[in-house]
């Protein structure tokens, strides 16, 4: 596999095309079939959960939280920060409540963070409101024994850039004990010259400036923190180098990361799985959250 400065535009825009890689399904059923697992999933953990939706952690409209909590839930659990993907263009918080219900069986509480996506929201403004509601959501809930953050694609860019977030200005400085990274995209720059750069409009220095890859912290040994960064068998050759390189930067500055291939699934089931409690990905969640 070359490098993606030597690749043709149209192989580039394949390899960002995570619904022409699917071995089961064409582009438009798997983009089609992803949206209705995660609607019909988000519909089955709000009747198992006790839910708060849209509580405002700013003044933008989009700047809402969907918080599932276990239906008993004492007074102090863990908490995870679900940021949905969907290229800073597509899908919401409002279908991103799908993996609440095995980890609420578990104790576990989760919120669907809402930021605004593309043409309304760029890029900085949607990596701001993300770091905001993790800020907000430490401040508002006292009984959480932790933060856990979760981000699929998109999501998991927003994620690690929360991860190397400069919290002097936010008033707080959350206790991230993991992050979950899900098929995501560090390094922005070759995502500038494709198709997916129509809507969102990203400058090269912007791309450069908003890439995981090139702010990772040094990290500081006071706390622990665990980063496990997964990328499905199924993803382009483009999205494992992502994910390789960021899980290198990581250990080279210091964090606890790791890096999982799951195998047998595809870009889009490997986060839809989580709205089962005996899937893999899930099973590896809960040990990482169990034990602390
Ligand atoms: N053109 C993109 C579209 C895409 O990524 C997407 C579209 C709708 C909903 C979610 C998407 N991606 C990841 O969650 C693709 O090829 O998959």
């Amino acid at each position: 596999m070359g490098k993606w400065q030597e690749m043709t535009k149209e192989e580039l825009e394949k390899q960002y095309s995570p619904s022409r890689w699917s071995p089961w399904l064409d582009a438009d059923a798997v983009i089609e079939a992803h949206v209705q697992a995660v609607s019909e999933g988000t519909r089955r953990a709000q009747i198992g959960t006790q839910t708060l939706l849209n509580v405002p952690y700013g003044l933008g409209e989009g700047e809402k939280l969907d918080v599932y909590l276990p239906k008993e839930h004492t007074e102090t659990f863990p908490l995870v920060l679900y940021i949905h993907g969907g290229y800073w263009q597509f899908l919401s918080k409002d279908a991103s409540g799908f993996a609440a219900g095995p980890l609420a069986t578990h104790g576990v509480a989760l919120a669907a963070v809402g930021y605004d996506v593309a043409p309304k929201g760029q890029l900085e403004v949607m990596v701001r409101q993300v770091r905001r509601s993790v800020a907000f959501a430490v401040q508002q809930y006292t009984g959480i024994s932790g933060v856990y953050l979760l981000g699929h694609s998109a999501g998991a860019h927003l994620a690690a850039m929360v991860l190397s977030t400069d919290w002097a200005e936010f008033g707080v400085v959350p206790n991230i004990k993991g992050a979950f990274l899900v098929s995501g995209l560090y390094d922005l720059e070759p995502i500038t010259h494709t198709y997916v750069n129509d809507v969102l409009h990203m400058s090269r220095e912007v791309a450069l400036q908003n890439s995981p890859l090139r702010c990772v912290p040094k990290f500081e040994g006071r706390r622990s923190c665990q980063v496990l960064i997964t990328v499905a068998q199924h993803d382009s050759p483009e999205f494992h180098r992502q994910s390789q390189e960021y899980f290198e930067a990581l250990r080279a500055a210091g964090w606890s990361a790791s890096l999982l291939d799951i195998g047998d699934t595809d870009h889009f089931d490997v986060i839809e799985k989580l709205s089962q409690e005996d899937y893999f990905l899930t099973q590896v969640i809960l040990k990482m959250i169990s034990r602390g």
